[in-house]
């Protein structure tokens, strides 16, 4: 049977936002549209400086970017830990997902979904709202999903990737029969 594909996924937000919230494991499989995934997660705390952030960053292949909809700093730090990413992976631009946690407390909302929406535009990636404790809230059918959805970005840059190193160690072969048979014919 085929190894199935393994991807590093690192979920970054402030302390309190619901990260690990109901999660006992860090190591988790899915059938994500007929393929078996394993995911690593790490769950980083919300506390770390920036040298222990960076290091996360650099292990992982697809990030999630999680704030509280009921904590509007929590959500105004999304936008620096983008910078920070886009910093430690240059020239990479990186699997994303931003997840609005919390959802089930609309009465104590202080972040829209349309802010929301806007700073995923702005960060080009895929944007849900969620809630951890029961999954299925919010525009986009909860935490699984979100998770769903970066492995399938990851794996379309990787298939992306795949290609383009092979097309260039094609062009590296070609490029070598031409110096080859120049020098012949010379
Ligand atoms: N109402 C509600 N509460 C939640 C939700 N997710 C998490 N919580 C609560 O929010 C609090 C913080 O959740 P944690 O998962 O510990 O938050 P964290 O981001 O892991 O925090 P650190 O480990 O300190 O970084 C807990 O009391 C959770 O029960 C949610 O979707 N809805």
């Amino acid at each position: 049977m085929a190894k199935s594909p393994e991807v590093k996924l690192a979920v970054f937000g402030r302390a309190g936002v619901g990260k690990s919230y109901d999660k006992s494991t860090y190591r988790h499989q899915a059938n994500i549209d007929d393929e078996t995934v394993s995911m690593e997660i790490l769950d980083t705390a919300g506390q770390e400086d920036v040298l222990q952030k960076e290091g996360h960053m650099r292990w992982g292949d697809g990030f999630i970017l999680v704030y509280d909809i009921t904590d509007r700093g929590s959500f105004e730090d999304v936008a620096p830990l983008k910078g920070l990413l886009d910093e430690v992976k240059r020239p990479k631009h990186v699997p994303l997902v931003l997840l609005g946690n919390k959802a089930d407390l609309d009465h104590a909302r202080q972040v829209a979904t349309e802010e929301g929406e806007r700073l995923a535009a702005d960060m080009a990636c895929a944007f849900y709202e969620c809630s951890a404790c029961s999954d299925q809230v919010g525009t986009g059918g909860g935490v699984a999903e979100a998770f769903h959805e970066l492995c399938r970005e990851i794996r379309r840059r990787r298939a992306v990737q795949g290609k383009t190193r092979r097309r260039s160690s094609t062009t590296h072969v070609k490029q070598a029969i031409n110096k080859m048979l120049t020098k012949i014919s010379s």
